[in-house]
């Protein structure tokens, strides 16, 4: 298999159904006509891995992050808050030890993107409740949690717009509690990351008909951070026609220039083919979408079903991450991608592609996932390359232990995806239809991942959709005020 030499990184997730791996003697193609295809594609050639080069603003952050100050670090989307956090986990990684420092997120999606857990699960809190006497008794009587907190020296916590202030500020008391510390959550470095302008707290179970609604209205916000910046500098997208617009949309101003501008991009919608992904706010819509292009398809369906190991607790979390419990999947399907496997060759979390085929698993490698028989589907994804996707797996960690673990393709149907699970993805192309979209930011969420106008499909742009929240818009004031004095 010619995986190992063009794509090492990639022989853990997938095999690349090259010509060249042909030429190896393996024959994994179940069909002639997907044989054939796949000789017809060019070898892979591994593209050039770049090295960042951080701009004056993120050297900055990483600089204090390195010294060992507590951040809040924000931005616009695209402006590489989740790359600059990536790089900072592994300094304190090797700084503090692997052992000492905890990756969080507000959700699974952004945990398992970091390789690291919910916020949730790493405190040891238990489900809601607005009473910071029993979280705390809560995490004192699960031993687990106690190391957890004691052990830290990092901790970071990406995605803090949907973390309450209520919230933020009982983790504060947690943490100075079981680390019987006067100091700042415990004496424990902070870096939180995230902007407020986009997707704000879910809501549940009225918990949070609260006065601290967002995180920076905790009582205890300023005081946990040495330092608070607000990346400007916009990597996603490039054109400054695009650029402008969304940072108005993101302040929730809609110029009705900026609007007839975009009502121009709805009317691209005649050119739309079903290769283009569809942004729903809604997942009842998604849902629909997706089965009705299945069904219409009329293709025999293969079942694939998650592995779980673990503890319990742990593995309940894996649920509200990226691989779903089961998936049917059929040939002429659109999928994406859901790991970063390999970004030097485009495998990334978010790319998009169709099953051609499927392949006979002769090395067993999808064992139990795969219901329907040992096959493995095989992607032709949208920049050419065709790839025999093999099960993948998602570890929950707590610091440097794994706690629980999931095995399964790492697809989803990608047809129709809700804006919620995108958030933070960067799409090439995407059909938005914004009709029914709900809340603050949910508008700027959905714009903001194209990279530039010719991959953006909209149909159902509101203007009364385009919404910022007062106390958001205040907030930013109150830290560009604080960045210009500085
Ligand atoms: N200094 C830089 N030079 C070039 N590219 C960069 C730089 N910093 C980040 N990027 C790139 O910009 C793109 C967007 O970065 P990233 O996803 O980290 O943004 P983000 O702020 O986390 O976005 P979102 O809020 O939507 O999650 C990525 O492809 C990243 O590699």
């Amino acid at each position: 298999m010619m995986v190992g030499r063009i794509l090492p990184a990639v022989v853990s997730g997938c095999r690349n159904y090259s010509s060249r791996s042909s030429g190896h003697g393996r024959n994994w193609a179940k069909n002639a006509n997907l044989q054939k295809a796949a000789f017809e594609e060019s070898p892979p050639r591994r593209a050039p891995r770049t090295r960042i080069k951080w701009t004056e603003e993120q050297a900055r952050v990483i600089s204090a992050i390195s010294s060992g100050r507590s951040v809040f670090v924000t931005g616009s989307a695209g402006t590489g808050k989740t790359a600059l956090v990536k790089h900072a986990i592994k300094l304190l990684q090797k700084s503090l030890g692997r052992s000492k420092v905890f990756v969080t997120a507000s959700t699974g999606i952004a945990a398992y993107a970091l390789g690291g857990q919910t916020l949730h699960s790493f405190a040891g809190i238990g489900p809601p409740v607005n009473d910071r006497e029993l979280l705390l008794e809560r995490v004192l009587s699960d031993r687990r949690a106690i190391r957890r907190w004691k052990r830290a020296l990092a901790l970071f916590i990406d995605e803090i717009s949907m973390i309450d202030g209520e919230l933020f500020d009982h983790l504060e008391f947690i943490a100075r509690e079981v680390r019987e510390s006067g100091k700042s959550w415990g004496g424990i470095q902070l870096v939180v990351c995230g902007d407020f302008f986009q997707l704000p707290p879910v809501n549940k179970r009225g918990y949070l008909r609260l006065n601290k609604e967002f995180a920076f209205e905790a009582d205890c916000w300023d005081s946990s951070f040495g330092l608070q910046v607000e990346l400007t500098k916009v990597f996603r997208q490039s054109e400054e026609r695009l650029i402008k617009l969304l940072q108005g949309i993101r302040k929730g101003q809609i110029d009705p220039e900026d609007m007839l501008f975009l009502e121009k991009s709805c009317s691209l919608n005649d050119k739309l083919d079903a290769s283009v992904v569809r942004l729903h706010p809604r997942n009842e819509d998604v849902n629909y979408v997706n089965e009705e292009r299945m069904s219409e398809l009329g293709k025999e369906r293969y079942l694939f079903v998650a592995e779980d190991s673990g503890i319990e607790q742990a593995m309940r979390q894996l649920r509200f991450g990226l691989a779903p419990d089961e998936i049917f999947l059929c040939e002429g399907a659109r999928v994406m991608f859901v790991k970063n496997v390999d970004t030097s060759c485009g495998l990334i979390n978010g790319a998009t592609g169709t099953i051609i085929g499927f392949m006979e698993d002769k090395a067993g490698v999808s064992s139990n996932v795969c219901q329907g028989g040992g096959v493995l589907p095989v992607v032709k994804f949208d920049s050419g390359q065709i790839i025999v996707v093999e099960p993948e797996t998602w570890c929950l960690m707590e610091a440097n232990t794994v706690v629980a673990r999931r095995r399964q393709i790492p697809l989803i149907l990608a047809w129709a995806l809700s804006i919620h699970k995108c958030q933070g993805m960067t799409l090439d192309r995407a059909h938005m239809d914004l009709s029914r979209a709900f809340g603050y930011g949910m508008v700027y969420v959905a714009l903001s991942r194209v990279r530039n106008l010719t991959g953006l499909y909209l149909s159902g742009l509101n203007p009364s959709k385009i919404k910022a929240h007062p106390k958001v818009l205040k907030f930013y004031e109150r830290i560009t005020n604080q960045q210009d004095t500085e």
